[in-house]
């Protein structure tokens, strides 16, 4: 049996962590020993078995910045997913309840977003597409240690209202113009996504387009009108996440790119 499988009496299941796209998620530890997060898959949720078929090469995909997927357990229905455990839950909800703390010195905001670009340019690099990155996307472990989670899953939802992009559940903000008109997902429309992601960091964590519905989201983004720079984003950083929002996908930079330009911006530790 590979490692990837998991016998679901190798877990032991302990409290809720939330509910996401598919179940129940709840911390658990695998053999007894190692703290993990396990979805409990709610019926109907998912397209089980090309997930499985997937979960193997997806296992093989590590990195300090990805949320690590230990493998599945599926002989017996509900299927399970466990994966590493990140002990301060969701970035967005991190921003809002810790951002204070952080903003004092911009630099923690810069790292997260450094940290988020080096987890996806990985995923370039292995020509992986997130499909859904966000800051609810991301975890937050000790130290703001932050990585990037449910990567490629969004191909497995089985619920239209999220698939369709005229669906309630479509993340619309996070959208690039040819996703929204064409469903073309790229890793320059993860580009795109982690421009907005940048956005949400330095408003610590404020939902885009604020008091902004549906219809004039999409107008103004098929139209090129962008976020504005957040009062506490530097301008350099402003920089970049008007680079990843080029309408011209292939104009907008690669995630090497960015990671290059914030270290950049890091090293000459940036003063206004
Ligand atoms: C690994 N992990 C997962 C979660 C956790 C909990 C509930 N829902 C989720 N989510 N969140 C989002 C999500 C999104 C998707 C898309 C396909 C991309 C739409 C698919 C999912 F399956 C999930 C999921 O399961 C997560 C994210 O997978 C929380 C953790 N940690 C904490 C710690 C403290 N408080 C709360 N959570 C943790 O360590």
């Amino acid at each position: 049996q590979d490692k990837w499988e998991i016998q679901s009496t190798e877990l032991t299941l302990m409290k809720p962590l939330g509910s996401g796209q598919f179940g129940v998620v709840r911390l658990g530890k695998l053999q007894g020993r190692t703290l993990v997060a396990v979805k409990t898959m709610r019926e109907g949720s998912m397209c089980e078995d090309d997930f499985i078929q997937e979960a193997k090469t997806m296992t093989k995909l590590q990195h300090p910045n990805q949320v690590q997927l230990y493998g599945v357990s599926f002989k017996d229905r509900p299927i399970q997913i466990v994966t590493e455990y990140m002990c301060n839950g969701n970035l967005s909800s991190y921003l809002r309840s810790k951002g204070r703390e952080l903003a004092d010195d911009r630099s923690p905001l810069v790292d997260m977003c450094h940290q988020v670009c080096c987890g996806m340019e990985y995923l370039e690099r292995n020509k992986f597409i997130h499909r859904d990155l966000a800051a609810r996307n991301c975890l937050v472990g000790e130290h703001n240690i932050v990585k990037v989670s449910d990567f490629g899953l969004a191909r497995y939802v089985l619920d239209d209202e999220y698939t369709s992009s005229t669906g309630s559940k479509f993340p619309i903000k996070w959208a690039s113009p040819e996703v929204l008109e064409f469903s073309r997902f790229s890793s320059k429309s993860d580009i795109w996504a982690f421009g907005i992601l940048m956005w949400e960091v330095f408003t610590l964590g404020k939902t885009p387009y604020p008091n902004l519905n549906t219809t004039d989201v999409v107008r103004q983004v098929t139209h090129g009108k962008h976020l504005d720079r957040p009062q506490r984003c530097p301008h350099a950083v402003y920089r970049i996440m008007k680079q990843c929002w080029e309408k011209d996908p292939l104009r907008r930079p690669t995630f090497k790119e960015v990671q290059v330009q914030i270290e950049d911006i890091q090293e000459k530790d940036y003063c206004e």
